[in-house]
């Protein structure tokens, strides 16, 4: 393999001062602010939790902790994931960065950047939390001590990938390998990249034989950097690729390096030591997962008259999008007739997945079905749920 020349970085970032600001206690006005709130409730626990914080950063913490991302397009869609699985985080103000989960009594939930997430996991300061998998890929750095829990939550859907001009000595060129080759790069006339990825973006140029590259860094709009003359191509996360197209580049074959959705990932050492990490874990894991499988089912819900319960059954089951996740429920629905119980309907419950909804009234029609009642689904609990097993064989349990 070739060796990996001129690698170096014009500026970074690290640390943050997000957490400096993480304990900064409220000011007096704000706790008279909020008891005239109508949350009033909530906000007193909020305000005694910045205290109970407060006071436990001098001694050692019980608490569990949960770092969430304080902004950008995983905050908003975080916290939605969470109340979808019936864990909303009260948080009395978007400026406060501690809250709670009341559904979870002993968990404290901490709003920070996702990198300082990771840094923070590492560090001891966290135990818990939730990023997308390219921040975890950037500042983890495959560190052993990071386990991820869940690996799909289902949004934050992006990759990283590399990106050059569609124009001038770019215009014909179409995938990696034909970027490396092109002889303008010398030692003395590097490919410059743009990239806010000074770990991930160097490691995969050296993977790929790349000799003469160099690096610089910036904290965002890196798409500019070529037209502007600071770099030859960029690295960095594309989802739509709309901002690729509207300054000139594209992306090319062999060029992307890290698929990344949002995880949950957790501290090894503080599952194994912590007390009440493992169990505080299971019961985020087994609800996200359980909402997660349930989001485009629907439970359908149908009358049909039947001369017995298996009659109706093999109605239903003769239709192909009726089978549910484990075949229909059939119950028979009784009334009194001439002084006599009988049960000449029967109620049927089925899973339905969204797509096909249309469709499996249609089919339920066809074979008798009336009253069709559809309503969505928050949870769908398995016996087993995969991502716990693998979890504790990955901690040797
Ligand atoms: N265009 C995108 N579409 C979907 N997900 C994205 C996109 N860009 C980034 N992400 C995901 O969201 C995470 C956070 O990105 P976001 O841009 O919201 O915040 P940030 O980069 O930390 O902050 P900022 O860009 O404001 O400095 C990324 O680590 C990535 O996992
Ligand atoms: O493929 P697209 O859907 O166009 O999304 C890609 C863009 O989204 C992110 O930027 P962001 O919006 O976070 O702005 P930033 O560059 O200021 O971080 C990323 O860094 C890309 O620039
Ligand atoms: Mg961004």
């Amino acid at each position: 393999m070739a060796s990996f020349q001129h690698c170096f970085f014009l500026h970074h970032n690290y640390p943050s001062s997000t957490h400096l600001r993480m304990f900064v206690s409220p000011k007096p006005s704000f706790c008279c602010r909020l008891s005239s709130s109508s949350s009033s409730s909530s906000a007193t626990t909020l305000t005694t939790s910045v205290d109970d914080a407060l006071e436990r950063s001098a001694s050692d913490r019980n608490a569990i902790r949960l770092g969430l991302p304080s902004k950008g397009r995983l905050g908003s869609e975080t916290l939605d994931l969470l109340k979808d699985c019936q864990l909303s985080v009260m948080q009395v103000n978007p400026r406060q960065y501690v809250a709670d989960i009341p559904q979870i009594p002993n968990l404290e939930v901490w709003f920070q950047r996702s990198n300082d997430i990771v840094r923070k996991l590492l560090s001891g300061d966290l135990d818990l939390g939730i990023v997308g998998l390219d921040t975890l890929s950037e500042y983890g750095q495959g560190k052993a001590d990071l386990i991820i829990v869940h690996d799909a939550l289902d949004y934050g859907d992006c990759r990283l990938s590399i990106a050059i001009p569609r124009y001038g000595i770019f215009e014909t060129i179409n995938s990696l390998n034909e970027l490396a080759q092109m002889p303008q790069w010398t030692a003395e006339k590097p490919l410059r990249i743009a990239t806010g990825f000074s770990h991930l973006g160097p490691k995969f140029m050296k993977e790929n034989g790349f000799k003469h590259v160099t690096f610089s860094t910036a904290d965002g709009a890196l798409e500019a950097a070529p037209a502007m003359g600071i770099a030859d191509a960029i690295i960095d996360l594309v989802s739509s690729g709309t901002t690729l197209r509207e300054n000139n580049l594209k992306e090319i074959e062999g060029g992307i390096f890290l698929e990344s959705e949002a995880v949950l990932v957790a501290s090894k050492k503080s599952l194994i030591e912590r007390k009440g990490v493992l169990d505080t874990t299971r019961e985020i894991l087994e609800r996200l997962e359980a909402h997660l499988r349930a989001v485009g089912q629907f439970t359908v819900t149908a009358n049909m008259r039947g001369s017995s319960a298996e009659e109706v059954a093999e109605r239903v089951l003769s239709q192909p999008s009726l089978s549910g996740l484990q075949g229909p429920t059939v119950s028979p629905v009784f009334c009194k007739k001439g002084g006599k119980v009988t049960a000449d309907y029967y109620a049927i419950v089925i899973c339905i997945p969204k797509n096909e909804l249309y469709k499996s009234v249609r089919q339920l029609r066809d074979i008798g079905g009336s009253g069709v009642l559809i309503s969505p689904l928050t949870y769908i609990f398995d016996e087993e749920t995969p991502r716990w097993q693998n979890l504790l064989v990955k901690l040797g349990l």
